[in-house]
């Protein structure tokens, strides 16, 4: 239909790709399939569709027509051929890497990852022989050392979660691909919106949905995005029945209305982040942030370059390290003490004790994952509601 073209912005597309009204009754909002299984008009129709000799939909751990639509407008949004989603970001990390990785193989993966991802690479993938090396990736000479024809897989995330270091993709891609290595994205902190690593030369994107997609904290979900040979294989393979991670038709009913207001969303979390890291900076408290929208950042050129805008997610560490930061955390009343980001609410938390308590202490240092750090997640909250809160807590007497 009219809108199918990807040459329309990025809202239209979020909002009208894939569906036309008049297929469905001229409802505006698409049908919510509650169905996990599909009726065969003949015994032999349904034979033609197990064989993949006829398109149709048979099951809804392989496919559902909610959970397509949604793929379609994945795709188009990040700019590949075809995705698949899953019911949580560890799934669709999981489907991949299980559907293409086997003993033997080698990954190479950043030094900084969420807790769970490094979990699944250090506790997991190693049990059954996988052989990943850390690597800081921020430096792609430090690939072209490490990588060999052997290497099957470079993964990483860009703004890393939670030190917001930054990977040139297009470098590391370039490097991996001159060896034959599939690079892997997990672009959760910055979204389609944002930040496109398909066009900047990764074959496989991963997202928490969970996260700013879904964007309201009222959901668990995945996706995966890239060719359609790649997702093929994902949703035959990784997700149908090594893990078996589906998401459902509710769920990514909710992901579709979150797509609708993401530009508007982003832009928010960024005005918002792009505020209250400038305060931080100017803070006498404040030790160090972490924000690539500052022009301190180290990766500041390298955002600029590779990022629409810097995003909603900020890192910082106070004067007089945790316990500092913990008086901080434990000050605020609006701000929100939780853990995951990109919700409607402004969330805090303290990665080395929290979402990155998978790392021991030693990993932690030599990760660049300090125990002082604390990671902010700007909402759509007023901001001088955001910065009063924040200069309540750092100066208030409490
Ligand atoms: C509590 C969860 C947090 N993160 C999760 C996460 C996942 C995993 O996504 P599910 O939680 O499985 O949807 C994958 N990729 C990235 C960059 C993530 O931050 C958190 O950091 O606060």
């Amino acid at each position: 239909d009219k809108h199918n073209s990807a040459k329309t912005g990025f809202a239209t597309r979020a909002i009208h790709h894939g569906y036309d009204p008049q297929s469905h009754n001229g409802a505006l909002n698409q049908p919510v399939y509650m169905s996990s299984t599909f009726a065969f008009e003949t015994a032999e129709q349904g034979g033609r569709f197990f064989a993949g000799d006829e398109q149709g939909f048979i099951y809804s751990r392989i496919a559902n027509p909610t959970l397509d639509l949604l793929e379609k407008r994945l795709a188009v949004l990040e700019g590949g051929e075809a995705a698949v989603a899953t019911a949580s970001g560890m799934g669709a990390i999981t489907s991949v890497f299980w559907t293409f990785i086997a003993p033997g193989d080698e990954i190479i993966v950043d030094r900084t990852l969420y807790g769970c991802t490094f979990a699944y690479f250090r506790h997991g993938l190693e049990k059954f022989g996988i052989n990943h090396t850390h690597v800081d990736l921020t430096d792609p000479a430090e690939l072209e050392k490490a990588i060999s024809d052997k290497t099957k897989i470079v993964y990483f995330e860009t703004p890393a979660n939670p030190n917001m270091r930054l990977v040139d993709i297009e470098a590391i891609s370039d490097i991996a691909h001159k060896h034959g290595a599939k690079v892997v994205v997990d672009n959760t902190y910055c979204t389609p919106y944002l930040q496109r690593p398909i066009e900047l030369g990764a074959d496989i994107v991963v997202h928490s949905a969970t996260k700013y997609l879904g964007g309201h904290g009222d959901l668990m979900a995945g996706a995966v995005i890239g060719t359609l040979e790649d997702m093929t294989q994902v949703r035959l393979i990784g997700l149908k029945d090594m893990t078996g991670a589906v998401l459902s038709a509710q769920d990514a009913n909710l992901v579709m209305r979150g797509l609708k207001t993401l530009e508007l969303r982003m832009e928010r979390h960024c005005d918002n982040a792009e505020k209250i890291a400038d305060f931080l900076e100017k803070h006498p408290k404040v030790e160090k942030v972490f924000y690539p929208g500052l022009e301190s950042d180290p990766h500041h050129k390298l955002a600029k370059k590779q990022m629409d805008r810097f995003g909603g997610m900020i890192a910082f560490e106070l004067k007089g390290g945790i316990e500092e930061g913990r008086k901080l955390m434990n000050g605020l009343n609006m701000i929100t003490r939780a853990v995951s980001l990109g919700d409607a609410e402004t969330l805090i938390q303290h990665p080395a004790s929290m979402t990155h308590s998978t790392y021991t202490a030693e990993e932690r240092a030599e990760y660049q994952i300090t125990d002082g750090l604390i990671r902010l997640s700007a909402g759509l909250e007023s901001i001088d509601d955001i910065l009063a809160d924040l200069s309540n807590a750092l100066d208030g007497d409490q």
